[in-house]
């Protein structure tokens, strides 16, 4: 593969890869040594993923990691308002792909609680992440072509609450009008600060959302990916 002609900041670290698997066996194998490393320096640590169709082949293999997990807390970046039944949850892909093999010990925390909005079971799910230790560890990130990444869309109302680097939430709910279900994400504050942070993505159509992102970084309410888009942020990329 001719490596794609895209330029990054300073301090990014971009891996392209040929195929999807090739790209998901390595970040994989980095989340797992980056886990295993603060697993010898914390009693618990966090592993935040994202949601989508992405993730599937990095889910099954980071499943098959040797680590501590019953010590590790897994959340979702972000979630769609709906049940574990539907086809669009989040919650159900993490069970299904990742929570599996050896990963079967670590502990679920739900961004999904009982009420009919995101902004009723706000506070359960507040309540649910409150024994988190911030900084989160691990925060892997995935993105849509129109530069949202967690459920951080451009068209939300509630974005600068959500975008405020002061935001002292960890969590808020979200209804982008674009999206057929309303939505809750992880703060750009509690995923900025992760001591790992990579954005895990695959797609010729995708990388030119990117370079549209790196092309004028500092409008971050328009393309939400752009603050995260600076230095120690991991790529991993496939076609
Ligand atoms: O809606 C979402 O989209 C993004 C990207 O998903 P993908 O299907 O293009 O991989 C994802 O990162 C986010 O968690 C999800 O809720």
């Amino acid at each position: 593969m001719k490596t794609p002609d895209i330029q990054f900041p300073p301090g990014v670290k971009p891996r392209f890869g040929d195929t999807p698997d090739e790209v998901a066996l390595e970040l994989a194998q980095a989340v797992s040594d980056f886990l295993r490393k603060r697993l010898a320096e914390a009693e618990r640590v966090s592993l935040v993923v994202s949601g989508g169709s992405t993730p599937l082949p990095f889910f099954t293999a980071l499943s098959r990691k040797e680590l501590d997990w019953s010590r590790v807390d897994v959340l979702l970046a972000d979630e769609r308002w709906v049940d574990e039944t539907d086809s669009a949850s989040n919650t159900r892909l993490v069970k299904e792909s990742l929570l599996q093999h050896k990963a079967t010990a670590a502990h679920f925390l739900s961004l999904k609680q009982a009420g009919a909005t995101p902004a009723d079971g706000l506070d359960a799910a507040k309540a649910e992440l409150a024994g988190l230790l911030l900084p989160l560890d691990v925060v892997i990130l995935g993105m849509g072509n129109d530069g949202h990444t967690a459920s951080l869309f451009p068209d939300a109302e509630e974005l600068s609450h959500a975008m405020d680097p002061e935001c002292r939430d960890i969590v808020a709910a979200m209804t982008p009008a674009s999206q057929p279900q309303k939505r809750i994400t992880l703060t750009r504050p509690a995923l900025c600060s992760a001591r790992f942070i990579a954005l895990h993505f695959r797609g010729t159509d995708k990388l030119d959302t990117l370079k549209k992102a790196l092309g004028a970084p500092d409008d971050v309410m328009a393309m939400p990916i752009r603050a995260f888009l600076k230095p120690d942020l991991q790529v991993f990329w496939s076609p």
